[in-house]
């Protein structure tokens, strides 16, 4: 099974950077993540925000191969413990499709995002920065890969 995150934001500081790939790297082949960044669309006074987020939402889904399960990052999704998500995971490995990840920009996601979605992930009841969230993420799939393998990167 393959994962894939679909982020909104590009060049990101040096930290999320540096933050993600620590984690990325650590995935065996066999159960790879791949980051997919989605330009945000540009925010000025009059910004027709609806608007840029239905594109963002365009490109998001343009993006993600055509089967893939799709889960989306969003606040009143469902709040998994690190062992909740790690069962979550074996499903989608039992499953056999690949995964997407979506993850929105300052506005959140689009509404067709939303609805392409089959499962929604809440991180916590807080608001979190977008390129925060893609670093927790990353480290949190692999705590549970962690779990399901045995390794003791996750400690009870
Ligand atoms: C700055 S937040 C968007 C906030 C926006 N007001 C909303 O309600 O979605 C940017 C993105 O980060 C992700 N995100 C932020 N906090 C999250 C949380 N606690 N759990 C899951 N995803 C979160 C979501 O994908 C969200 O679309």
């Amino acid at each position: 099974m393959k994962m894939q995150l679909v982020a909104v934001g590009t060049k990101m500081p040096a930290w999320v950077e540096t933050g993600f790939r620590e984690y990325q790297r650590r995935f065996p082949r066999d159960m790879s993540l791949e980051l997919i960044e989605i330009p945000a669309g540009k925010r000025g006074k009059n910004a027709d925000i609806a608007r840029i987020l239905q594109k963002e939402g365009e490109l998001m889904l343009a993006a993600i191969p055509k089967g893939n399960h799709i889960v989306s990052l969003d606040l009143p999704g469902k709040n998994w413990t690190t062992p909740e998500l790690a069962k979550v995971m074996s499903q989608w490995q039992l499953d056999g499709r690949d995964v997407s990840l979506l993850i929105g920009g300052p506005e959140g996601l689009a509404p067709a995002c939303k609805q392409a979605a089959s499962q929604s992930w809440c991180l916590s009841a807080l608001t979190l920065p977008h390129p925060l969230v893609r670093v927790l993420v990353a480290e949190s799939l692999y705590r549970g890969w962690s779990i399901n393998n045995n390794h003791p990167y996750h400690r009870e």
